[in-house]
């Protein structure tokens, strides 16, 4: 069970709906599917071992033990054979040196945004109190990492390598995933904010990136590449968003991952439609070049089916996938575990919502690693690529409360 808050199957209470959904009435079709009664939101009835998916679509919430299943097979013939009310939730890894953590069973979920209240959000970053031990990202190996990369790509083994980088932070306490989780999605209003136990660990993140999701007969995914760091000056911040969607660097390594994601879709869908030029989508710390691909699926197949066709895409991998993959092995120092692999959920009806687990990091006891990636191709520069993801970590430093959002 969720906890007394909040429990599937019986109708919601008005004050939830008032308080917790932007004072939106719950549509009647949805009213059987959440209540939660008491002065609470969902995020308060998150607990360590729980799953917690926030979305544009409403967030859901299972309070069921993650089990390492051997295959994300046997979790989808599980699925197949579950009474109608059970979802199949959880994170695939990047790649399959570790096991799925999924779980299957009753779910809670919401079906507007979450907003936080005004009140609780005020102090957007974790405890005041934490103090933080971290060391600067040295930016030597990853350039170095970068510059080989660049050079694969001039001799024409490969086209885009998305090389990550890691780095590991220690708090003076053990870190409540349940506070950054909410400063996330305090701070990350249109993003996917997650939280998946991983048994030893948890992982954690808000990701702007949508790998695809099933709703109402349709497909959509929304793949995300070409990245500009925000500025605090609203009108440099407009001037480096129109550089972003000028450049033909980035146009380039973005048209990449839209034509693995058309043709990922393409025998699995029909009705297939891919924007002509990529739009615009920020977050708090960057800007991002983003194409909104939709398919209708064919009979049978569901998001998970579609998720695991589409991953990885050159948006966390690169292209040809297994010359990118070969890069990623040779040249990132640290494993990526469940970075840059897949957190969502599919019902028993093939609807469901996966999304690309980046802006993240795992949390063990008082350390947490977190992680950033940059898409390499021809024209990238080991400096533009190391400020890069310096950008986007700090997604999950702000968020824990280990920089300020001036610095
Ligand atoms: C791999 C990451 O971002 C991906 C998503 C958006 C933009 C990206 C880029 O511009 O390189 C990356 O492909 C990450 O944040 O770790």
């Amino acid at each position: 069970m969720v906890g007394p808050a909040c429990a599937p199957d019986r109708p919601p209470s008005a004050a939830l709906s008032r308080s917790h959904l932007n004072g939106a009435a719950l549509p009647a079709t949805d009213q059987n599917r959440v209540s939660c009664e008491g002065p609470t939101d969902l995020l308060e009835s998150y607990r360590p071992t729980s799953f917690f998916l926030s979305s544009p679509r409403g967030p859901l919430l299972a309070d069921a033990p993650l089990h390492r299943l051997a295959s994300v097979d046997t979790a989808s013939a599980a699925l197949s054979r579950a009474s109608e009310n059970n979802v199949l939730f959880g994170a695939l890894p990047f790649d399959g040196s570790q096991p799925p953590q999924l779980g299957l069973g009753a779910v809670v979920r919401l079906p507007a945004p979450l907003t936080v209240h005004q009140e609780i959000a005020a102090p957007v970053p974790i405890g005041a109190d934490t103090s933080w031990a971290w060391e600067e990202p040295d930016d030597t190996l990853y350039k170095e990492a970068v510059r080989a990369v660049i050079k694969r790509i001039g001799q024409g083994e490969v086209d885009k390598v998305v090389l990550a980088r890691a780095i590991d932070l220690t708090a003076d306490r053990d870190i409540e995933v349940g506070d950054i989780l909410r400063a996330l999605v305090t701070a990350e209003p249109d993003a996917y904010s997650f939280a998946v136990d991983l048994g030893d660990r948890t992982l954690v993140g808000a990701s702007p990136e949508l790998l695809v999701s099933v709703h109402n007969g349709r497909a959509t995914a929304n793949p995300l590449a070409g990245s500009a760091p925000r500025h605090p000056d609203p009108v440099l911040d407009r001037i480096q968003a129109t550089q972003l969607l000028e450049s033909a660097k980035d146009q380039r390594e973005h048209q990449v991952v839209v034509d693995a994601v058309a043709d990922a879709l393409a025998p699995l869908c029909r009705e297939l439609e891919t924007p002509a030029r990529p739009a615009l989508s920020r977050t708090r710390t960057m800007w991002h070049l983003s194409s909104r691909v939709t398919a209708v699926p064919r009979e049978g197949v569901t998001a998970l089916d579609l998720a695991r066709a589409l991953h990885p895409t050159p948006a966390v991998c690169g292209q040809p996938t297994g010359a990118a993959r070969q890069a990623i092995r040779e040249l990132e120092a640290s494993p990526r575990g469940f970075y840059s692999g897949m957190v969502g959920w599919t019902d028993t009806r093939g609807d469901g919502e996966w999304v690309v687990s980046i802006r993240c990091g795992e949390v063990r006891g008082k350390s947490l690693r977190l992680f950033a990636g940059a898409g390499i191709v021809a024209g990238s520069t080991p400096e533009g690529e190391a400020a890069e993801t310096r950008a986007k970590l700090r997604t999950m430093l702000l968020a824990c409360g280990a920089i300020e959002a001036t610095s």
